[in-house]
């Protein structure tokens, strides 16, 4: 059967056409830079030998645009895969937050529907998004079921002191103030890969995924145990327009001092981060304006790893040992300067990066650490779509 996969990220649209069960690509999309002047779109058909790619600008300004580019692409009567919407038997969507209440994949209900607008507040970046394409999804492709992969599934395994924060418990129990945590699906298919190549199921590692949005997961025996992002996608390293932890005190100053609250939630998410630090919010272009000899995208880089470099000897700790450090998305999979940076001076745990393997690049799974290294790095290559056409097959056809 052919389950369509649509990853809404907070900059970037991927989507993936699957044969299932057999796991076969058919095609694949990703529609970058969304709501700017540099946005363009990349659909690979996979069928035809060798694979064809139509690459080219576009003016996309939002999500709901690149989905139509996306249709078109897939129903084209020249290079279409599909020649009419009843091929597509199901739809696997990336919703960001499901709260406590989704642990696994989800059949997509009006009810659902309703508990994913519920959490739009908490995740204003996505939830809006993947409320979208859900809603686009059910008009284009009437006769697919719906299936929704949460990201926060994964990290439901996290124990309650990891969980927990430290403010009156009412809020957790009426409120569900707690813990959830992000991008599960990416930390679940890199940790599994990763498992398996160690040929370790009890493995201890930390997964780093470093996209537009980052996050970075203690993983044992397969279950994530803590997590950097919290009741929102907001906390924890550095990202691309978010500012990761800061101190609560800040909103409490900034509110006196004439913010409203919108105004603030608008500051930590679309405004801070790299974006805030060097006016760019790509990575790409910050090693450039470094290139250019740009101070601020110098510190930025170095607050960036820095912060990156506290968490992983906070979950070496919590782990009490390493097995491996995954990177993975789009600047863990890229960016081998961040990956130097981050691992630079990390002896003390036994992470030790061979520079000459760390500037290769692949799109097989690769270990770059130095030869003997007790712990390994490994750069992953993240699969989200083939997670959740996996996922969606398997609630569907349970095994
Ligand atoms: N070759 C590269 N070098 C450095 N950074 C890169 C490269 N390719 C992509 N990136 C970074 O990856 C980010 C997007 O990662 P991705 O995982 O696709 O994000 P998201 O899913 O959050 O939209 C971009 O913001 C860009 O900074
Ligand atoms: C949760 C999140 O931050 O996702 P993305 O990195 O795709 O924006
Ligand atoms: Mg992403």
């Amino acid at each position: 059967m052919y389950i369509l996969v649509i990853n809404a990220g907070s900059s970037s649209l991927k989507y993936q056409l699957f044969d299932m069960p057999s796991d076969k690509p058919l095609c694949s999309g990703l529609i970058e830079r969304i709501g700017t002047d540099e946005a363009f779109i990349r659909h690979k058909i996979l069928t035809s030998v060798p694979a064809q790619t139509i690459e080219r600008k576009a003016t996309i300004a939002d999500h709901t645009a690149g989905l139509q580019q996306m249709v078109y692409l897939l129903s084209d009567a020249q290079i279409g895969i599909i020649h009419s919407a009843d091929e597509i038997q199901a739809v696997g969507h990336r919703v960001v937050h499901g709260g406590e209440r989704f642990a696994g994949a989800t059949l997509i209900t009006p009810a659902v529907k309703e508990a994913i607008k519920a959490l739009f507040p908490l995740a204003p970046l996505h939830n809006p998004v993947n409320y979208k394409c859900i809603e686009i999804a059910e008009k284009t492709f009437p006769n697919a079921r719906q299936i929704a992969i949460f990201d926060t599934a994964f990290h439901q395994t996290m124990p309650a002191y990891a969980f927990r924060y430290a403010i009156p418990e009412e809020l957790y129990a009426e409120d569900g103030i707690r813990v959830y945590g992000f991008h599960g699906t990416s930390h679940k298919y890199v940790s599994e890969k990763a498992s398996a190549w160690l040929g370790k199921p009890d493995a201890k590692l930390i997964s780093l995924h470093l996209g537009n949005g980052c996050s970075i997961t203690a993983v044992q025996a397969g279950k994530s145990i803590d997590t950097s992002m919290g009741f929102s996608p907001l906390a924890g390293l550095v990202m691309g327009t978010r500012s990761g932890d800061i101190d609560p005190a800040i909103i409490f100053h900034l509110v006196s001092n004439g913010y409203s609250p919108d105004e603030v939630n608008d500051l930590l998410n679309k405004q801070s981060g790299m974006q805030g630090l060097t006016g760019l919010n790509d990575m790409r272009d910050i090693r450039k304006a470094l290139e250019a000899g740009n101070r601020a995208a110098a510190l930025a880089l170095d607050i960036y790893a820095y912060r990156i470099r506290k968490y992983i000897g906070a979950y070496a700790a919590v782990l009490n040992g390493l097995d491996a450090l995954l990177f993975t998305a789009g600047v863990g999979e890229n960016d081998s300067a961040m990956r130097e940076q981050v691992c630079s001076s990390l002896d003390v745990l036994n992470i030790h990066l061979d520079s000459s393997k760390n500037s290769t690049s692949s799109s097989e799974i690769r270990d770059v650490s130095r030869a003997g290294a007790a712990v390994k790095i490994l750069v992953i290559p993240t699969n989200e779509e083939l997670e959740i056409a996996i996922q969606s097959f398997e609630l569907l056809f349970p095994s």
